[in-house]
């Protein structure tokens, strides 16, 4: 058994081959070091049907109902998906499609983008979520690129970023989203590209476990494939994320549900592989600049009379602790509890 998970690691995550490398050897059940405890599993049981996330048409952003239907979600689902968002579907398609070349490429030309050997490059190939600090590694690889420099990013953001979080602020009776909040909602940023190959069990194992995201704000493009979770509001049943012709998924990250004092949630999502089919996903995570101070707005604390249910983190400190363990549901958040 030890001698077992030794070489899968070795030949996943040192020689870089990744889980693609072990789909590829055609194996009948999951190498052990992907076998997850029961609770970890997704139970079939628990996934509801008569509940979804709710899909926004954004084609007009002067609509009340629109701004209503984006805030309703993010408080009680934590993530909708928006279509007729001006992103055309081609585009859409050629991102998948470039994260499909770049995975099924050889090893060889891969692991010169593995984090211990690209050196400065802001492209880093991985796999699993923390391999080494945790204890069972998930069914996924990933390319990261990951932009840390907080002065450019604010310029470059797409226009809908910003519009998603003007309505948001304006939910919350604020001032709407303006450059004084770039460093705190919208600086930095990291793009990855995720590569879920098929899975003989994926009964026994999860793409990505159970997790809130670290984020401010994550935009997620997923192809037709399935195998989303999200934890439903009654905290223990989960609900599929259905793939969507041309949309995009939107979730609330930890820094939103922080800033907002506990308004609008960060909510556990999962990852199941597909027992056919590989499945990609390209997911932006949205953060504050790295050296940012976070806490619950002082502008919505006076407005309401409310206590903060945070206290101040630096960004930077959050992010390290986020990575210093394996995917464990809401608990990164509590750490910032009060
Ligand atoms: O692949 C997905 O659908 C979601 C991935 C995810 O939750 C993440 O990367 O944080
Ligand atoms: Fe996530």
């Amino acid at each position: 058994m030890a001698s077992e998970s030794l070489d899968v690691v070795d030949f996943v995550v040192n020689k870089g081959h990744g889980v693609r490398g072990l789909a590829e050897m055609s194996l009948k059940v999951v190498p052990s070091n992907y076998v997850q405890p029961f609770e970890e599993r997704l139970d079939a049981t628990q996934v509801v049907s008569d509940e979804s996330i709710p899909v926004v048409d954004v084609s007009n952003w002067d609509d009340q109902r629109v701004a209503d239907s984006i805030c309703d979600a993010s408080r009680n689902y934590g993530f909708f998906q928006i279509i007729n968002h001006g992103i055309p579907e081609e585009v859409l398609a050629e991102v998948q499609a470039a994260a499909h070349r770049f995975f099924e490429m050889p090893t060889e030309e891969k692991v010169k983008f593995k984090r211990d050997a690209c050196g400065g490059g802001i492209a880093k190939l991985g796999t699993s979520f923390s391999p080494g600090k945790e204890k069972v590694m998930e069914w996924k690889d990933y390319l990261s690129l990951e932009y840390f420099s907080d002065e450019t990013a604010a310029t470059d953001w797409p226009s809908i970023c910003k519009k998603i979080y003007d309505v948001l602020l304006k939910g919350l009776n604020l001032k709407g989203f303006d450059k004084s909040k770039e460093l705190l909602m919208m600086s930095t940023f990291a793009i990855n590209f995720n590569y879920y190959p098929s899975c003989p069990n994926p009964e026994l194992t999860v793409g990505v476990g159970r997790h809130s995201d670290g984020s401010a704000l994550t935009v997620l493009l997923q192809d037709d494939v399935g195998g989303l979770f999200v934890r439903a509001p009654d905290g223990s049943s989960w609900i599929h994320v259905p793939p969507t012709k041309g949309a995009l998924v939107i979730n609330i990250g930890d820094m939103v549900q922080l800033l907002s004092n506990g308004r609008y949630k960060s909510i556990e999502h999962k990852v199941v592989a597909n027992p056919t089919k590989t499945r990609v996903s390209i997911a932006i995570f949205i953060n504050p600049a790295l050296q940012q101070v976070v806490a619950p707005l002082p502008e919505l604390l006076e407005s309401t009379g409310e206590k903060p249910l945070y206290r101040e983190i630096l960004f930077l400190d959050y992010f390290k602790y986020f990575f210093s363990k394996g995917h464990d549901g809401k608990a990164t958040i509590e750490w910032a509890k009060i």
